[in-house]
Parts: structure tokens; sequence; C-alpha cells
């Protein structure tokens, strides 16, 4: 459904020069430096896929996507969507998507939602009895009925993303690509909107593809996760293997009787200690691949006297912010 094939995209910038003469000057330079915002990627995704695609900032997600959607053409390599190469056949592409990107909205500013909506049925020539389906649908899962005769000007944030949430599904598209949905929303509006992602694709079999620095979304909806840094593939797999491969830290807690505390010397060269004095806490974080639970336990057992433990696995936002900071 979805292939890339060692794609590469390069942005030509202009070379800056320092101070106002500088920027006077690049107005009329010819120098160019070439930035390569994805390079040489490959993937492929099939139908009725959950993808979190992420990244850090700078990554290449918005890049990818905008060359998945047809906007962008790739310096080199191949991609195919829907059996169409999307910078190609841009407008047949363009039909069989929805698309998401928090700052652009499909909804027209001034005029009420459900025209918005009614605008749309035109210009993806959606059946009236399958568009009539989906307003209804879609108001009763994302609470839309007191939206519909509202303008958009006058939507909170949450309203607004429900409405556009709605607007990306409106004609049944094979592939929606949402970029950010959740940001900024609360934690009730944030459920409803994995909620309805997750149904429109258990109904359509809908691929979706979610870009998104909130790991709670993809834990949620996705199933397979693709994580890219400097435009290159990190990671491709089950959301369920990444702790597997990559979670590796562990955190234990020591209530402890004692008012003083320090690391038991056999510990230092592998554990990261830190005690609160006023709660009598200490936290111990290290690496399974180091030094074992047990024996960590045992020595802190031997040296205080410990009234509670708790053990904690790294969740999968560490891990991830991990291998943004240090790679796989
Ligand atoms: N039009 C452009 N011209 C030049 N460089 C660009 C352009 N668009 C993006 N870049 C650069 O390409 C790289 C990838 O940018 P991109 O927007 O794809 O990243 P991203 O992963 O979507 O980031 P974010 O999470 O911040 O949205 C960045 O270094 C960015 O500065």
């Amino acid at each position: 459904m979805i292939e890339l094939k060692n794609v590469t995209k390069d942005y030509k910038i202009v070379k800056k020069k320092p101070g106002l003469r500088g920027a006077v000057q690049s107005l009329f330079s010819h120098e160019y430096e070439i930035k390569t915002a994805v390079n040489g990627l490959s993937f492929s995704i099939s139908e009725g896929e959950l993808v979190g695609f992420i990244g850090a900032n700078g990554a290449g997600k918005s890049t990818t996507i905008k060359m998945l959607c047809g906007i962008l053409t790739p310096s080199s390599g191949e991609i195919r969507v829907n059996e169409l190469v999307p910078y190609q056949q841009r407008q047949k592409n363009a039909k069989r998507i929805g698309v998401v990107f928090g700052q652009r909205s499909q909804l027209m500013w001034d005029i009420a939602v459900e025209e918005s909506f009614d605008l749309l049925k035109h210009i993806y020539d959606i059946p009236e009895e399958i568009y009539q389906q989906n307003v209804k649908e879609f108001s009763e899962i994302l609470n839309l009925t007191p939206l519909l005769r509202m303008p958009v000007r006058k939507l909170s944030l949450g309203q607004k993303m429900r409405c556009e949430l709605a607007a990306a599904f409106l004609h049944n598209p094979a592939i929606v690509y949402l970029d950010e949905p959740t940001i900024g929303l609360d934690v009730a509006v944030k459920r409803r909107i994995r909620a309805f992602i997750r149904e429109m694709n258990a109904r359509m079999q809908t691929t979706v593809i979610l870009t998104t620095h909130d790991m709670q979304d993809i834990e949620e909806i996705c199933k397979r996760i693709i994580i890219i840094d400097d435009g290159n593939l990190l990671y491709d797999g089950p959301i369920a293997s990444i702790r597997e491969r990559f979670g590796h830290k562990r955190i234990i807690q020591f209530d402890i009787e004692e008012e003083q505390a320090v690391l038991p010397s056999e510990l230092a060269p592998h554990v990261q200690f830190e005690f609160d004095a006023p709660s009598r806490k200490v936290s111990l974080t290290f690496q399974n691949e180091d030094i074992s639970a047990s024996h960590v336990i045992g020595l802190m057992l031997q040296q205080y006297r410990v009234l509670d433990l708790t053990m904690q696995d790294t969740d999968i936002e560490s891990i991830v912010r991990d291998i943004y900071e240090r790679g796989v």
C-alpha cells in the first residue's frame, strides 16, 4: 500500500553570510548548500496498519509525509502509495488520502463546520448516502452535533481538532496522515480522538500514519513504530519489541529507616544513586545488562533497614527519549 525504496530528499538552501551585509548579499548570491532531510529511507506499510512515525524535531518526518502526499518530489528513490507515484499523480493520490496537519486546516474559518463538510463532499465527490452516514456517525463518536452550525473561528482547539479529524475521514480515504492530532488538548478530548482513530481503522481498515511527540498516543493507537533520526531509519518494528530491545534501564526505589544514605561501594560503578532525605527514599537507576536487580536489592538489604521497595521498568517515553539522544 505504501512503499518507500531508498528515498532521499535534499533541500537546496541559499548559503547565508553573517551580518546585515551578508543577509543582503545572500539575496543575490548563487551559493547554495544542501540539507539532506531524508536519507535513503525504505519501509513499506500494508493496508489497515496503524503506524506511529516518530523522531526528534527536524528528524525528517514532515518531509517524508509531504513526499507521501505528493507535495514534495524526492531527490532520489522510489515512492508508491496505492500503486500511484504521489508527486506524479498528485490529484489522484489526494482523493484517496486524508490529512490532518497541525497548522493547516481543511475547514473554512468563517463558515459553519457543516458547510465546510459540504464543500468537501463536492471536492471529493462523496456520494450523498455515504456523506450523510459519515457525518452522522462521526458526530456521534466525536460529539460534533453541537458544533456543526458554528463557524470554525468560534471553536476551541479541541473542538476544532475533532472537526478536522471528521473532515479528514469524510471521504472514506484508504490512508490518513495525522500530524500531532492531540497536541495541546485535554485528557478527555485526547481519549475521544484516539478512540475515533481506532474505530475508523477497525471499521474501514483505514491505514493510519501518526506523527506525534505524545507517546501515549502511540501506545494507545499504534502497533508498529518507525523511528527516524536525521533522515535515517533508526527502528521499525512492533511497539511491544521496543521495550525488550531497548528498555534495559531499571529504577528501584527503597524506603529506608536511616536518615543518611550512601551508595554501597560495590554498586558504585554501575548504579546511579539519589537520596531524598526528607522522605528517606533511595532511588537506584541501572542497566539490566550491567547488574542484576536481585544483586542490587541484596546489597541494599545488607546495608539498610528497608521498609519497602518498588521496581519500575522504563516507560516507552523514556526509552524513545534515550533513542533520540543516543541512537540505537
Ligand atoms: N523547505 C525547507 N527548506 C530547507 N530545509 C528544510 C525545509 N523543510 C525542512 N527543512 C529541514 O529539513 C530537516 C527535516 O525537517 P522536517 O520538517 O521534515 O522534520 P520533522 O521531523 O518534521 O520535525 P518537527 O518534529 O520539528 O516537525 C530539518 O533540518 C529542517 O530544518
